[in-house]
C-alpha cells in the first residue's frame, strides 16, 4: 500500500539523518572515538568475565547514557559555534553544562563498572 510504503521511507530516511550524525560525531570528536573503545573494551570484558544478564543490562544502559550524552554535547558545541559564534558568558555556561552532563555520566559509568567488574577480576586474578 502507498501509505505503508510512505512510512517505510520516513523511517529509511531517518535512519541514514542519525547514522550521519554517528559518523559526522566519530570522525570529528576524539571524546566520541573515546567512548567508542571503552564501549568495546566493556563489551570484551563483559564477555570474558561472564557477566549476568542483569548485568549486562545496566553495563548497556550505561553505554547508552554516555554516548548519548556525548552526542547532545556535541550537539550544543555546534548549534552554539554556529548560532553565537562570539564569545559570551551564557555560551560558556552552556557549554559547560552540557559537557558536566558527560562528566556526570561518565562516573556513573565508571561506578557500575567498577561494582560489576572488580569482584569478577578480583576472583580471577587472586582466586
Ligand atoms: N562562545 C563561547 N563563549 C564563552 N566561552 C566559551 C565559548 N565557547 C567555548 N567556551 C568555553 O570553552 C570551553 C571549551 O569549549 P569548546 O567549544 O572548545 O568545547 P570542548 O570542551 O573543547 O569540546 P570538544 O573537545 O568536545 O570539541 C567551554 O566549555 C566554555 O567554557
Amino acid at each position: 500500500m502507498a501509505s505503508d510504503y510512505q512510512e517505510i521511507k520516513k523511517k529509511r530516511v531517518g535512519i541514514c539523518y542519525a547514522w550521519n550524525g554517528l559518523k559526522y560525531a566519530l570522525k570529528n570528536e576524539i571524546n566520541m572515538r573515546v567512548h567508542l573503545m571503552m564501549t568495546l573494551l566493556v563489551i570484551m570484558l563483559g564477555i570474558f568475565l561472564s557477566v549476568s544478564f542483569i548485568e549486562w543490562v545496566l553495563l548497556l544502559l550505561t553505554i547508552g547514557l554516555v554516548l548519548t550524552a556525548e552526542l547532545f554535547n556535541t550537539a550544543v558545541e555546534l548549534l552554539l559555534d554556529y548560532l553565537a559564534p562570539e564569545r559570551h558568558p551564557i555560551a560558556g555556561i552552556i557549554k559547560d553544562l552540557t559537557a558536566g552532563g558527560v562528566l556526570v555520566a561518565s562516573m556513573m559509568a565508571a561506578a557500575i563498572g567498577l561494582i560489576i567488574f572488580l569482584p569478577k577480576l578480583i576472583a580471577v586474578i587472586f582466586l
